[in-house]
């Protein structure tokens, strides 16, 4: 075939809508005569054709922009839908420092709590923060490895979304604020550099009271009460080392310091929640030892006459030697010659009676209408409770079942405390002196405060004790991380602040699928319509007419 002379002339276009570059192509195989009618091919209006290119580039980058913002919301970090989220809490208990990783998912706005498998894992390092008063810095060793234990369960990429918080209990509200203040300070520093999300706020000593909450909290949701009926909650009596708790629901008017309100879901409970600062379990028996040496000193003892402690609680033939003695408080290690004039009562009743002496210290001072424990407001005990913590572990040492318990606890305190020390020590071997001496004061401790003091009766079915519900454990970081991650959660369904995308994608797979697949046909719909519909046209210059005729090609 001929080839054709081109010759291209550039023809600028007045039309607005002609294309500025017309190529005239004279084909070969036409008579210079016949040249009355030029075939002008011009490009496909690249008008038009900008105009599809505009259209399918617009349409593929929405496409583009959509999954990719899907990708971002559905694959993101914390925002990952359907994957987990992680949670940090550092419990700064008085005998040692715990840390807890919790992974939850949010269904529909709210949060899946599931205390098992890779949703939950704990460690507990000894001693707690308050043993380092003396050397502060000495806290970020043990803080340190707890943050590293957590960092191997939460997956790497989502470290900087995942909160942590410490929260120390009682064992350091019995420190002075500055020294308080120092052991914080570095805790805040190592947090900081955890990799974790933190703010120095989130490093704090709670106040007793919130303690008590959420150690209630974490029981009702163990127990399936919490968002039900106020009336059928379970209360909580927590007996630690330095403080022990009470928190339940109670109608009864009380001063504003006791009385707590909580929602959760949409339903709020008025409860009594108090922590009594120094009448946990170690902190009592502390007290007992104090108040022997104080008795004796107030007893008119000729000076030349050997002065003799005798402890009801200790089982006949213990001696005093220098490991207790490094668990005495400072009043008493200091008292010089104090472990040779000690001896051992082996009295439980008389040790009964001296926890209720310890119990009813400062109810002189009471100032409310009702003070059972110190001198503090305690309404009456009403529904059922769940007394954990050293509750449940003397329960536990001493083989008692649910029934009965607390009767039970008064015989087997009689024969623990009456035994002979020798026997003790070969029964249990495992057990270190102190935390085998113990378990006399402790069964005596707990009638006295649960019975004695608190008033429930002996054989009440309305009380148990427990560390966990269910295999939930009865531990109140818990129940600060579910009612931190709830109130977080509805906040931000409250305020509108999640995703709007989030929710229409939460958990509905379906949707997903709308969402992505209808862009995607009609990005290819558009393309192909625009394709079948895009005219070709052809455009004619008449040269006797002077004017462009457009055409449309079949
Ligand atoms: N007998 C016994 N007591 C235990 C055991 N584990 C913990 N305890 C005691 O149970 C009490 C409460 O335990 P934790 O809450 O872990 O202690 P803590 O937080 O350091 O103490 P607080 O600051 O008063 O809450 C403390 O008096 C512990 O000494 C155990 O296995 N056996
Ligand atoms: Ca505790």
């Amino acid at each position: 075939m001929r080839r054709s002379h081109a010759r291209y002339r550039v023809k600028s276009s007045t039309k607005s809508d002609m294309d500025p570059i017309k190529f005239q192509i004279r084909s070969g195989n036409h008579r210079a005569s016949s040249c009355s009618s030029t075939y002008t091919f011009t490009k496909p209006n690249s008008k038009h054709a900008k105009s599809n290119l505009m259209l399918t580039v617009a349409s593929t980058s929405v496409l583009l922009g959509f999954l990719f913002l899907c990708y971002s919301i559905l694959f993101s970090g914390g925002n990952r839908l359907g994957s987990l989220r992680y949670s940090v809490v550092i419990d700064g208990g008085s005998t040692g420092t715990r840390i807890h990783v919790f992974g939850y998912r949010v269904e529909s706005g709210k949060p899946v709590f599931e205390f098992r498998g890779a949703n939950y894992a704990s460690l507990k390092l000894h001693p707690g923060l308050s043993a380092f008063a003396d050397d502060p810095d000495g806290a970020s060793v043990s803080l340190t490895e707890l943050v590293e234990f957590a960092k191997g369960k939460v997956p790497k990429g989502v470290w900087m979304e995942t909160e942590v918080r410490l929260m120390a209990t009682a064992g350091m509200r019995l420190l002075e604020l500055p020294v308080q203040e120092k052991i914080l300070r570095v805790t805040r520093r190592v947090l900081k550099s955890s990799g974790f999300l933190f703010r120095d706020e989130w490093a704090s000593v709670i106040s007793g009271s919130d303690e008590g909450v959420y150690a209630w909290v974490v029981a009702n949701f163990a127990l399936g009460s919490l968002g039900g009926d106020p009336l059928k909650t379970t209360g909580i009596v927590e007996l630690g080392g330095a403080s022990a708790q009470v928190t339940f629901v109670s109608n009864e008017p009380m001063p504003a310091e006791f009385s707590r309100t909580i929602s959760f879901g949409n339903v709020s409970y008025n409860l009594y929640s108090h922590s009594f600062l120094h009448f946990g379990q170690n902190a009592a028996h502390d007290k007992l030892w104090g108040s022997l040496l104080s008795r004796d000193h107030k007893s008119a003892v000729e000076p030349t006459r050997k002065r003799i402690f005798t402890d009801p609680c200790a089982p006949k033939g213990y001696s005093l030697d220098t490991n207790t003695q490094k668990h005495l408080s400072g009043l008493l290690a200091l008292e010089s010659g104090f472990s040779d004039s000690f001896h051992a009562g082996g009295n439980y009743s008389e040790c009964r009676s001296a926890a209720l002496t310890i119990l009813q210290e400062g109810n002189e001072k009471c100032s409310y209408q009702h003070c059972s424990i110190g001198s503090a407001f305690t309404p009456k005990l009403r529904g059922r409770f769940l007394a954990t913590e050293n509750f449940f572990h003397t329960s536990k040492f001493f083989g008692l079942g649910e029934k009965a318990w607390l009767s039970n606890m008064i015989s087997a305190g009689e024969r623990f405390c009456g035994e002979d020390w020798s026997k003790l020590r070969v029964k249990d071997p495992s057990l270190r002196d102190e935390d085998l001496l113990r378990y006399c004061f402790s069964s005596a401790y707990i009638v006295s405060l649960l019975h004695d003091t608190l008033g429930i009766p002996l054989d009440d079915e309305r009380i148990g004790f427990a560390i966990q519900a269910g295999d939930i454990p009865l531990d109140w970081a818990l129940g600060a991380f579910i009612l931190q991650t709830a109130t977080e959660t509805s906040q931000h369904a409250a305020i509108g602040n999640h995703h709007w995308f989030y929710d229409l994608f939460s958990n509905d797979s379906k949707t997903l699928r709308y969402v992505i697949g209808i862009p995607i046909l009609l990005t290819v719909l558009v393309y192909l319509v625009s394709k079948w519909r895009k005219p070709k046209l052809k455009t004619i210059y008449d040269l006797e007419k002077g004017r462009y005729i457009v055409t449309r090609i079949r």
